[in-house]
């Protein structure tokens, strides 16, 4: 057990080793050194007779092994006994009757195999008589043999015959059934010529059957000698022989009877063969295996005379040969061995009764041995069932030992991990105490700032209250400085002479040298004929920067919320679309003015949200055409465009372009797009732009971020058709139409702005397609800046005169104070959200608003106006080619004077007035009927 180790579960007992203990210091080697390894393996062994006895020795330490997934019992080849080291699968030797040995059943073929091992360990208790016995009586014929013919001899376990006794011949060994070839060197006592008999032999229990005799009685010799246990003891190797299935020779024990290396032949055993059967010769062993050398079958010659029954023992060493022995001697031995017989037969008798007793003794021993054997059996069987469950518990532990080295190495990580976590849970624990540290200061500082953000949200309603005040205010002084400056204002703007007027040598008719003061002298041939003032006056140096930083205030009014309109009146080529539109190097008042809407939007950004939409139109004659539609000719009206009123009063245009615009850039492109689509409907732009009123309309919606207060106001950006006078009979056709058509825009125009002067109750604003359109911009809430263009040119001086003329009275007119624009939907959304007053305390309110602003217009007419007579004023309203005049005087009163300021007027009234009474009369169409009188 000690020598090797098994890799399976599998339960190891050494059992040969076990026995060996008892038997390691018996004398003979090979015997003592294990009987149950001879036992077990002695067959085995033996099949190997090739192999000498000192080859075939084994040390005796065999392994049994008792696989625990299997019942079979295993011989562990890795006991050193056994030559190959591995497992095997149960040699034959151990499987059958012989051992059976499982792990239900435990070793019960051991216990046959343990009663051999004991009844040969204890020798003296096993051994058998020391002759075996006849079963007959034996008879030995001495002179039979000379009355025998041999039929057939075997040399049992040889291949060769052999001349035996130089008499018979032994043939090779033949018809045998089981068994196995022994073979010895060692010399066979009497060695001699045909003795070579003896050195082979077979072994084991066998058969010999011969064939073909004939049925009659014959004799049979059979020849054995101890070749195997050569060292005794006797007892170790006791067989029967059967002739014919009759046992003939019982117990036989070569060793005892004649000693190792002994011949020994049992002659003249005598069978019958009755009928076909054969002849058949069994060996079978009682103890151990039987051992036979050679077989020779007679005939019996003597049989027809004489019956011979019974068998003879020849030992052959006492044999001598025929020649050798005399006849007269063989009777005084045959004597000499009567009485030797006889005095043996007591002897044997004597022996036979101690040997009773013995085999009594020995019964009596066997019992107990056997009760011992049980008993030992049992222990081990007890010992393999307890070894068995340790070898399962050694396999369990080791299992377990196994399953607890995983267990100790994921312990081993987890409390590495379990470091790595107190670690982080110590850094946490560190960071959690900052952060709690961090939080009452945070909690310290959130007070603090929340009480600054209570502090700094009270600081910035009332900021929002004061700001939206002062906006409020601010509006409305600014406002005020607008109405002071008045809600219509004039500029007059004077274009450079050009370089054919140069060229021609035409001189300057007007004198600007009081222009700071917005006056200008209009000169004929070097003398001042009139002074005109206006509210600014632009030399033909003035630059379009110049004109338009007067201009500006306007885009603040608008982004406020009032609705403005710009536009440029003169007579043809005096420079309305270069003031308005100007060019791409020098532009106008169009471009700059969106430009002022977006400089100003991006300073109210935070508290301002504006939307910006353009439109641009053209009225040709009396049509209304929208230029950003691209593909629509003048004249040509592709979809009719008409005006429609819309809530509170204001006007819209349905399906007319607005073009969302964001940043000046877009407002440039909008503008070139407008401005081309006018050059384009015409194949004389300049004749066409001449004779078109050009509308640019700017839409703005704003919202107050802070009040939610929402505005809707609009921009009229207005290049008018050349004012210039054209008599009736020099144009006709198309033409006459077009001047027809400009004439009465005109005239319609200046009917408004004389009808809003008066405060008429009807103002005729749908006399034509442009009052119409400038509805909501003319009206007394809204802002008016004219561009009155004139030509420096002194031929060009009439018309330069009648454009003086009406930007005068234009200017001379009051249109009240101008009303903020609310977006009435989102204004009323607003009140919803914020508490207004009470629609009485607005009535009040409302009227001290009329009667306060009532009372500053009446103050500012009278500071205006220190040259007005006190008493009627009349003014006229020279439009175009067709001339308005208007009264202003007492009710009834007589078509009264121009109204001019300063010197000129006086003298304009004188030169003209009878002129001009006369030409109306004559045109019939005065439509200043009625005189009024200026407020
Ligand atoms: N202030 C000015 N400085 C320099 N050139 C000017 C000025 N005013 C007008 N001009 C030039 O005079 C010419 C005629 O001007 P513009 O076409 O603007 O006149 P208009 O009144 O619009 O004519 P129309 O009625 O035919 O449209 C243009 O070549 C223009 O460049």
């Amino acid at each position: 057990m000690e020598d090797f180790e098994w890799y399976d579960p599998l339960l190891i007992t050494d059992v040969a080793f076990l026995q060996q203990q008892d038997l390691t210091h018996t004398n003979s080697q090979i015997h003592s050194k294990c009987i149950f390894s001879t036992l077990c393996i002695s067959e085995a062994l033996i099949m190997a007779n090739s192999v000498d006895s000192s080859q075939t020795e084994i040390d005796g330490r065999s392994v049994i092994g008792f696989s625990l997934a299997s019942p079979d019992l295993v011989i562990c080849m890795g006991s050193p006994d056994v030559p190959s080291p591995g497992y095997e699968f149960s040699p034959e030797f151990l499987k059958g009757d012989r051992i059976d040995v499982s792990l239900e059943n435990g070793i019960k073929g051991a216990e046959m195999k343990e009663s051999l091992e004991n009844r040969a360990g204890n020798s003296e208790d096993f051994y058998t008589d020391s002759s075996f016995e006849l079963v007959a009586s034996p008879f030995v014929e001495q002179n039979s043999l000379k009355y025998c013919t041999h039929i057939m001899s075997i040399n049992v376990g040889s291949t060769d015959s052999i001349m035996f006794q130089r008499e018979v011949q032994f043939s090779e060994d033949s018809c045998f059934n089981g068994g196995d070839i022994v073979r010895t060197n060692d010399p066979i006592t009497g060695d001699g010529e045909g003795l070579s008999l003896y050195q082979t032999a077979r072994f084991g229990n066998c058969l010999y059957h011969f064939d073909h005799l004939e049925p009659r009685t014959y004799m049979v010799d059979l020849y054995f000698a101890e070749i195997v246990f050569t060292d005794g003891p006797p007892g170790k190797r006791v067989f029967d022989v059967y002739l014919q299935d009759q046992k003939v020779v019982s117990c036989l024990d070569i060793y005892a009877s004649v000693g190792s290396n002994t011949p020994l032949v049992i002659s003249d055993l005598k069978t019958c063969i009755n009928g076909d059967e054969g002849l058949s010769i069994r060996f079978e062993g009682v103890i151990g295996s039987p051992i036979v050398c050679g077989i020779s079958i007679r005939n019996n010659a003597s049989a027809e005379s004489e019956e011979v029954e019974g068998m003879g023992l020849t030992y052959m060493p006492q044999c001598k040969s025929p020649q050798d022995v005399g006849y007269g001697s063989m009777d005084e031995e045959f004597h000499r061995l009567q009485i030797e017989n006889e005095s043996q037969k007591k002897e044997l008798a004597e022996t036979k009764k101690v040997l009773e007793e013995v085999k009594r003794e020995n019964e009596l021993r066997s019992r107990e041995c056997q009760e011992a054997l049980k008993s030992l059996n049992e222990l081990r069987n007890e010992l393999m069932r307890k070894s068995m469950h340790v070898g399962s518990l050694a396999f369990a532990i080791e299992g377990q030992v196994k399953e607890k080295s995983k267990w100790f190495s994921s312990l081993r990580d987890l409390t590495r991990k379990l470091k790595l976590l107190k670690m982080d849970h110590i850094t946490l624990l560190e960071e959690a105490t900052s952060f709690k540290q961090c939080m009452a200061d945070m909690n310290g500082f959130s007070s603090i700032i929340h009480s600054k953000i209570n502090e700094h949200t009270q600081l910035y309603s009332d900021v929002k209250i004061k700001l939206l005040k002062g906006v409020k205010e601010r509006k409305e002084l600014y406002n005020k400085v607008l109405e002071l400056k008045g809600n219509i204002r004039v500029f007059c703007r004077c274009r450079p002479l050009n370089l054919d007027e140069i060229a021609a040598g035409a001189s300057m008719a007007i004198d600007f040298s009081s222009e700071k003061d917005g006056e200008l002298t209009v000169k004929s041939n070097g003398i001042s004929k009139k002074i005109f003032k206006f509210d600014s006056v632009f030399s033909p140096q003035a630059d379009q920067a110049d004109v338009f930083e007067d201009t500006a205030p306007l885009a603040t009014s608008v982004l406020d919320g009032y609705n403005v309109c710009i536009f440029a009146y003169g007579q043809t080529g005096t420079g309305k679309t270069f003031t308005m539109e100007g060019t791409s190097d020098n532009r106008g008042v169009n471009y700059r003015t969106l430009e002022e809407l977006f400089h100003i939007i991006e300073g109210r950004k935070n508290t301002f949200r504006y939307e910006i939409s353009v439109s641009v139109l053209e009225v040709y004659n009396e049509q209304i055409r929208d230029l950003l539609v691209s593909g629509s000719q003048a004249g040509v009206t592709s979809k009719r465009l008409e005006i429609k009123q819309v809530v509170e009063g204001g006007h819209h245009v349905p399906g007319i372009v607005e073009a969302r615009v964001t940043n000046v850039n877009e407002v440039w492109e909008v503008l070139r797009t407008g401005s081309n689509g006018r050059a384009v409907g015409s194949t004389n732009a300049n004749e066409h732009s001449s004779r078109s009123h050009c509308m640019h309309c700017v839409m703005v919606k704003g919202e107050n971020l802070i009040n939610g207060e929402c505005t809707r106001s609009k921009l009229w950006l207005v290049d008018l058709a050349g004012s210039e006078r054209i008599a009736k009979t020099e144009v006709q056709g198309e033409r006459l139409k077009e001047t027809q058509n400009i004439n009465r825009s005109l005239s319609a125009l200046g009917d408004v702005i004389y009808a809003l002067a008066t405060k008429s109750p009807h103002i005729p604003f749908r006399n034509s397609k442009l009052t119409h359109l400038l509805q909501d911009s003319l009206g007394g809430d809204s802002k008016t800046l004219m561009f009155v263009q004139i030509s420096p040119n002194e031929n060009d001086l009439t018309e330069t005169f009648c454009s003086l003329n009406f930007a005068s009275r234009v200017r001379g007119i009051e249109l009240g104070p101008a009303k903020k624009q609310m977006d009435s939907t989102e204004l009323f959304k607003h009140k919803q959200m914020t508490p207004c007053e009470s629609p009485k305390e607005t009535r009040i309110g409302s009227k001290k608003l009329s009667s306060i602003l009532r009372r500053s217009l009446h103050k500012k007419i009278q500071i205006k106006s220190p040259m007005q007579q006190p008493h009627v004023r009349k003014i006229g309203v020279n439009v175009g080619m067709e001339k308005v005049r208007v009264s202003i005087g007492s009710r009834g009163g007589r078509m009264g004077h121009r109204a001019l300021p300063g010197n000129a007027r006086r003298v304009v009234i004188k030169d003209t007035q009878q002129k001009q009474s006369t030409r109306e009369k004559e045109r019939g169409w005065n439509i200043g009927k009625t005189t009024r009188t200026v407020l």
